[in-house]
């Protein structure tokens, strides 16, 4: 942006100044459009300058410190000049209006981009985030400057996603930091109830111990800060939203722990936010550096030299594992003959998704009107509902699990389906249903009743998919004989105050009303007797074997499923089906995979939710969380649909 610099460059008081940088842009170079952000100390609007999109940073100003504090932060901005910082374009340095005029950045904070966007970056993208910042922080610590409030809300994010350091409010030259003095408390806010608890929070479990002693703030706190915000772009936790019990709350947000406890917590007991787990994928050596650098000792964290180096050989690695994995798979597609060795990959390749998905051709959404409204009441009870769901390949090796959110079929608000498929002899039979019955039910919802659709798409399903691998194997050599990959399946349709359940398997669905779980589904396994007697009229084997009761050669615990053609048709796929009447007590419903089920009882599940920002996304996450660590050694897939408004505070902020 090449704009006009009026000379003399320099503001009233000499301290800012720019070769580049106009410091008195004139009024009808711009035009401020609406307000994006309202921060403690300023509001951000979106701006037109020259015809082009920018934003505009513009302190509220109330005391002479104030005034002072904009030179501080102009001044500095006029000196920086890199692609990882937040670009000034130009300012207006004088009175009435004192303003900063930054690039637009469209995708906005990294803060709103993780927890209202609940964007999940790639290890990839995470850790090239992670090495833009750093080389943005090495920047800034080589001028001598610290930033001291590095966190995700201060990182803003271009179209491509790449990070740019912003908000030098409280940046200050290394020289000129003495005492992290009660000055910077101070401008934090003006201690109004709950705008400064939030702000307070919000703030503090970015801060390194030394800070929070309100000792002084060296560039090794701004490392101990980096530190905390890599680990929650990896976990996608606010942290502290996940503690465990024996520290009095779970969530700081909900104001259950106080600025105190946690302040002290955090610098006497060493507490940290949940770190990154190793299952997630996420690098050991990347892991051990997030450890290392919000280390209590600000010596022992190492500095943005260091970390550059780390990280640029992490990525180095990460990114030659990609290639690896995809030339891998491109030798495979170019080789004609499928040998044993291959056969593996084989399975992983073959993707059962898109067989699913194209099965059979969906209806076109404008014509699928579908009857399940037709039957209106005026007079009936309306859930409000918000859902999310997390999925985990826990202490497996691989991910079996599929699921599917699907709200508003064939853009009718009132009409929702979620449903979980756990895979067992492979991935392919839930990878199959998961795109398969979709398209089912949207054919069947103009022809018959919510629960004569979902049975018959249990039918549909196992059918296509198992004339789908017989066609495979028919092709020479492309899938063994005797393999025959199954699933068990659970799906729920909400038809505005009704709710319908299909299940063939152990996976469960539960309903919280008044408080209390009720399940929506049975479980069908083997060590039920009445399935047992089920599967031997149906002339099936079941036989106690190792520790119970099992089916078939394949020695399968659930009694019902889509797929395992071997066990056919005594391990049916006919589905179990379950109804209800919503009403304002009910609260929401929890679907899960075993994997979930077999750790944690319904009555913990609904105890957890109460002690859990009330977040569907975040409620599933905390579930799996909590499987994982009571010892589940399964796959992990968790939705939660809350079924009435839940008020925005207690949500994230
Ligand atoms: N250049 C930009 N492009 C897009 N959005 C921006 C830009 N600058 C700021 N914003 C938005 O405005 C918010 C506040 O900006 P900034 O942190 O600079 O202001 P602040 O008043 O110092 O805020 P705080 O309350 O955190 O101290 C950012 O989190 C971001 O969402
Ligand atoms: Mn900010
Ligand atoms: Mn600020």
């Amino acid at each position: 942006m090449d704009l006009e610099i009026v000379e003399p460059n320099i503001c009233i008081r000499g301290c800012c100044s720019s070769k580049k940088i106009p410091i008195y842009l004139p009024p009808p170079s711009y035009s401020l459009s609406h307000p994006i952000a309202r921060g403690a100390e300023s509001v951000v609007y979106e701006a037109i300058l020259d015809g082009k999109k920018v934003a505009v940073k513009k302190p509220i100003l109330s005391t002479s410190e104030d005034i002072d504090k904009f030179h501080k932060e102009l001044q500095l901005l006029c000196t920086l000049d890199h692609q990882g910082i937040a670009k000034l374009v130009g300012a207006h340095a004088k009175p009435p209006n004192y303003m900063l005029f930054f690039e637009f950045y469209e995708s906005g904070n990294l803060a709103g981009k993780l927890h209202v966007d609940e964007w999940s970056p790639s290890i990839r993208q995470a850790l090239e985030i992670a090495a833009h910042l750093a080389k943005a922080l090495q920047y800034l610590h080589s001028l001598g400057i610290v930033h001291r409030d590095v966190k995700p809300a201060n990182i803003l994010l271009d179209r491509q996603l790449q990070p740019h350091l912003a908000d030098f409010g409280l940046a200050e030259y290394k020289k000129n930091v003495k005492l992290v003095s009660t000055e910077n408390w101070k401008s934090i806010g003006k201690p109004t109830g709950g705008f400064h608890k939030r702000n307070m929070v919000g703030t503090l479990i970015y801060m390194a111990p030394e800070v929070l002693r309100k000792e002084i703030h060296t560039e090794k706190s701004d490392v101990y800060s980096f530190a905390i915000t890599v680990n929650e772009l990896l976990t996608g936790v606010v942290p502290y939203t996940d503690l465990r019990a024996e520290i009095q709350a779970h969530t700081v947000l909900e104001m259950n722990y106080t600025e105190q406890q946690l302040t002290a917590a955090i610098v006497s007991e060493g507490l940290r936010p949940v770190l990154a787990d190793l299952q997630s994928g996420a690098p050991a050596s990347l892991v051990s550096l997030i450890e290392e650098c919000w280390d209590k000792d600000p010596q022992n964290r190492p500095c943005f030299d260091d970390i550059v180096v780390e990280l640029d050989s992490i990525l180095e690695h990460e990114i030659g594992r990609n290639c690896m994995e995809k030339a891998l798979e491109e030798s495979f597609i170019s080789s004609n003959g499928v040998d044993a060795a291959n056969f593996l990959s084989y399975q992983e390749n073959v993707s059962w998704f898109s067989l699913g998905k194209d099965f059979l051709k969906r209806v076109p959404t404008a014509l699928a009107a579908s009857t399940w409204l037709d039957s209106s009441d005026d007079h009936v009870y309306s859930p409000v509902l918000s859902w999310g769901s997390f999925a985990s390949c826990g202490r497996r090796e691989t991910m079996e699990d599929r699921h599917f959110l699907m709200p508003q079929l064939c853009d009718e608000k009132d009409i929702h389906i979620f449903a979980i498929f756990d895979g067992h002899r492979g991935s392919a039979a839930a990878e199959f249903s998961s795109g398969a019955l979709p398209g089912f039910l949207q054919n069947l919802c103009s022809v018959c009743s919510p629960s004569d659709a979902l049975f018959e798409a249990f039918i549909k399903t196992d059918v296509a998919f198992r004339t789908q691998l017989d066609s495979c194997r028919k092709r020479k050599g492309a899938v063994q004989k005797d393999w025959h990959p199954g699933c068990t399946a659970i799906a729920a349709i909400i038809v505005r105050n009704k709710i319908i359940v299909a299940n063939a398997g152990d996976c469960r669905t539960i309903l919280c009303r008044s408080g209390k779980p009720y399940a929506l589904s049975r479980d069908h396994v083997a060590s039920c007797l009445e399935e047992r007697e089920r599967i031997i009229r149906a002339g099936g084997l079941v036989k106690w074997q190792v520790d119970t009761w099992r089916v078939g050669d394949a020695a399968l615990q659930v009694t019902r499923s889509i797929g395992d053609d071997d066990l056919k048709p005594a391990v049916t796929a006919e589905p179990e089906i379950n109804s209800t009447t919503l009403s304002a007590k009910d609260e929401y419903i929890v679907m899960a995979s075993d994997g979930l089920w077999d750790v944690v009882s319904e009555t913990d599940v609904v105890n957890i939710i109460r002690d859990t920002v009330k977040e569907p996304g975040m409620c599933s996450k905390r579930l799996a969380t909590e499987a994982v660590e009571r010892g589940s050694k399964d796959n992990i897939t968790v939705i939660v649909v809350f079924l009435c408004p839940v008020s925005t505070a207690e949500r994230i902020y």
